[in-house]
């Protein structure tokens, strides 16, 4: 009966063990199909799929060109592997010459913690297998005496492995300052910051590429370092252990193995280089709407915009989701074919190899207990060396992908460091060529110079004109004829495309100068002082600014009550806590401040009163400023000796006040459009409204040089009380309201 009983479990043991290997291969076969589905599916996104497409920059103009012939994907595949581990390659070149004593110094820390630790993984290993021979030959002193040698180990092992995590860490920084202060560089030099983003148009998202790609890119490198030396090491301890107690044979068998697995890794590997790259570029784009939120919220309370910019922002989320989908996909099945070759697959390989110098090699024990003893601790040694062999060089081998995903970030900072270094160099020639553009003396010329905006429409064209120290220039036309552009390329903001443009400064910071005030008032983090004496820092001023200094600066422009209101030295968000056209009179008071020779009113006036508007002008006059206006008031013409007006379209004519008035210049023969009409009407709102007989020989001209020669002259204005629109000035009010409602009619 209990030999049938046996024979009946027996076979019952058989029926579960049969069942569990149909079950196993049943799984195994679904695994396969799905992974091979997955792995086709992947693939065929990969061509299919639209985010895949909508690169923008260089790397739009790579995909067209690649995708035309049937073979593009894989040239595709490789020029940007290519293009990005060149990247990798340039950034790891300036990390080495930048580094310094400093970081050879971590660098050479970092190796000696590894070889440090390697020494007593090995150490641990062998103090492990004698714990298991002192167990089996039940010595217990021994025992324990190993027992507190493993403790002291493993304690030095976990303080090691901890130190070389602070070190990568150190390194980490340190590569990341070097990036960040080496893009800082031509980033802050000649507006670099500026025309990446309004003119240049080759990189998207630069704060998300010097925020956050830098970091990630230098954390990762750093970590890459960490484990490539620590697998090097490894690697070569543990080949001469296994040589010098074993085979060469089996540092040989592992290396094939692992060189089969690599290549097989490589070859199935995803682009996850550029699959990373357009993934920071998607976090990008998603932030900057996040924080174009924030900046234009009170704009969008008021509109009740939400909705609209709800679906907006969701459309870029649901973007960025649906590419981290794809990266996840990507990373499920490549991770499922590389922990099977590298990981599962490889362990089996391992104990194949752990087993064999037991069975046929020279490690095989005798029967003895101290035979069998022996056996059990280099087993323990033999199953560590291998392991640490086949981890070390498994990393190694996956380098490759690591890297591949590096060059990703890297591309991104790459292209980043050399527009930025491109855009940095001050060109001293015009873009077509020829003479140099810009020279230096006491006043502004403009000769034959040529205004083009970077999507290439010229806005005027062949200006010639100059403004001398002393007299006052007014620039008036439609919106958007290009009235600040022409300051955009003074300011060198813009490349002069023709020409030869003669200012103060050259070479110098603008503002010294020639001192801009823009239409959008800027009003940075700091203090009160702190917005009266930008862009200069309390550490630059050649004469501290004394409290009554910055009463008499804020009484210019009726803001005295604001140093009653906040603390000297409290740091505030003016701009959301100014109104606008406070905000603007605080950008009027810092004129004031740094009594520029020329100063450039951007339309600063446009939300302060009329009065104050006309104080203000009045004001840097008497100080000794040429001022050059932008503005759409007529009722400024009485402050300028000189009107330009342009069209917008190329054409320009220029009006003098009080000299003998010359021929007007007109450039512009093109017949008449709706742009230049209204340049026309423009030009008539600061005129009278008779017709005029202007010295304009371009039917885009028609200002009435009488309108500017009769105007009062500025000093009787600005001696005028608070309230001029209840002072009688005979002539010059009617025509004033008279172009006002000119113009409200025009816009109506
Ligand atoms: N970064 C840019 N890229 C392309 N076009 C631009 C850029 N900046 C300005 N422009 C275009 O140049 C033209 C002139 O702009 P500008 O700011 O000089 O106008 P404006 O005469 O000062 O107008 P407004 O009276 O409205 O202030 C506009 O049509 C504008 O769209």
């Amino acid at each position: 009966m209990p030999s049938l009983q046996l024979l009946h479990l027996t076979k019952h043991r058989h029926n579960i063990l049969a069942s569990r290997r149909k079950t196993l291969l049943f799984a195994t076969g679904v695994v396969l199909v799905g992974g091979t589905a997955a792995y086709l599916r992947s693939r065929s996104s990969n061509e299919k799929s639209p985010s895949f497409n909508h690169y923008n920059g260089l790397d739009n103009n790579d995909e067209r060109s690649t995708n035309l012939a049937t073979e593009g994907g894989r040239i595709k595949k490789s020029t940007q592997k290519s293009g990005g581990l060149k990247s990798l390659h340039a950034l790891a070149a300036i990390l080495l010459s930048k580094m310094g004593n400093k970081g050879a110094r971590d660098l050479l820390s970092l190796l000696g913690i590894v070889v440090l630790r390697t020494a007593l993984s090995n150490r641990l290993a062998k103090v492990q297998g004698f714990l298991f021979r002192a167990a089996f030959l039940r010595r217990v002193p021994l025992f324990l005496r190993l027992i507190s040698e493993n403790l002291l180990l493993c304690f030095l092992l976990s303080t090691l492995h901890s130190t070389s995590k602070y070190v990568t860490g150190i390194l980490s920084i340190h590569f990341r300052k070097i990036l960040t202060r080496l893009i800082h560089t031509h980033y802050f030099k000649n507006m670099s910051y500026y025309k990446i983003s309004h003119v240049d148009g080759r990189v998207t998202n630069p704060e998300q590429r010097i925020a956050s790609d830098i970091p990630r890119f230098c954390s990762e490198l750093s970590d890459l370092v960490q484990d490539d030396l620590t697998a090097v090491v490894d690697g070569l301890l543990y080949t001469w252990r296994l040589c010098s107690y074993a085979s060469p044979k089996y540092v040989l068998w592992i290396l094939g193995y692992v060189a089969v697995s690599g290549t097989l890794i490589r070859k199935f590997s995803p682009p996850f280089g550029k699959l990373m790259s357009k993934e920071q570029q998607f976090e990008g784009e998603y932030r900057q709407l996040q924080s174009r939120l924030r900046t234009h919220s009170e704009s969008i309370a008021f509109y009740g915009g939400e909705r609209r910019e709800e679906f907006h922002i969701l459309q870029k989320f649901n973007t960025l989701v649906e590419h981290l989908k794809i990266v996840l996909h990507e990373h499920w099945w490549f991770g499922m074919i590389q922990d099977f070759l590298v990981k599962y697959f490889g362990a089996t390989f391992a104990v194949i190899l752990i087993i064999e110098p037991f069975f046929s090699g020279h490690l095989r024990p005798d029967s003895s207990t101290l035979g069998r003893a022996e056996m059990l601790s280099n087993l323990r040694y033999h199953t560590s060396v291998i392991i640490s062999l086949f981890q070390s060089l498994g990393t190694l081998s996956i380098s490759s992908r690591r890297l591949n995903r590096l060059s990703g970030y890297a591309r991104r900072i790459h292209e980043l460091m050399i527009v930025s270094r491109e855009l940095s160099v001050e060109s001293s020639q015009p873009a077509t060529g020829g003479m140099s553009c810009f020279s230096e003396a006491d006043y502004i010329e403009f000769k034959g110079v040529k205004v083009v905006t970077p999507s290439g429409n010229v806005l005027v064209d062949n200006l010639t004109l100059k403004v001398k120290p002393g007299s006052n220039l007014l620039i008036t036309g439609p919106n958007g004829s290009g009235k600040s552009s022409l300051f955009r390329v003074l300011g060198g903001l813009w490349p002069l495309i023709s020409g030869h443009i003669v200012k103060p400064g050259v070479g110098s910071d603008l503002n010294k100068e020639i001192f801009y005030v823009p239409q959008r008032p800027y009003t940075a983090v700091g203090t009160l002082r702190d917005q009266l004496i930008y862009p200069l820092t309390a550490h630059q001023e050649v004469e501290p600014l004394t409290r009554d200094g910055m009463a008499e600066l804020l009484k210019n422009v009726d803001l005295e009550y604001l140093l009653d209101r906040y603390p000297p030295e409290k740091e505030i968000n003016w701009g959301e806590e100014l109104s606008l056209g406070e905000q603007q009179r605080l950008g009027m008071a810092r004129l004031f401040y740094h009594k520029p020779k020329f100063a450039i009113l951007d339309e600063c006036t446009s939300a302060v009163t009329t009065d104050m508007e006309e104080r203000f002008c009045s004001k840097v006059r008497d100080m000794g400023t040429s001022c050059i206006t932008i503005s759409h008031r007529p009722a400024l013409v009485a402050f300028h000796d000189v009107v330009l007006s342009l069209d917008g379209e190329g054409g320009w004519s220029v009006h003098y006040k009080r000299e003998e008035i010359p021929e007007g210049v007109i450039n512009s023969t093109r017949p008449k459009t709706d742009r230049q009409s209204d340049a026309v009407v423009v030009q008539q709102a600061f005129s009278s409204l008779e017709k005029a007989s202007s010295f304009s020989k371009s039917d885009a001209g028609s200002y009435n040089p009488r309108v500017i020669a009769t105007s009062p002259p500025a000093e009787s204005i600005a001696t005028r009380p608070i309230v001029p629109q209840l002072e009688g000035i005979p002539r010059i009010l009617p025509l004033r309201i008279a172009a006002l409602i000119k113009i409200l009619v025009s816009l109506s």
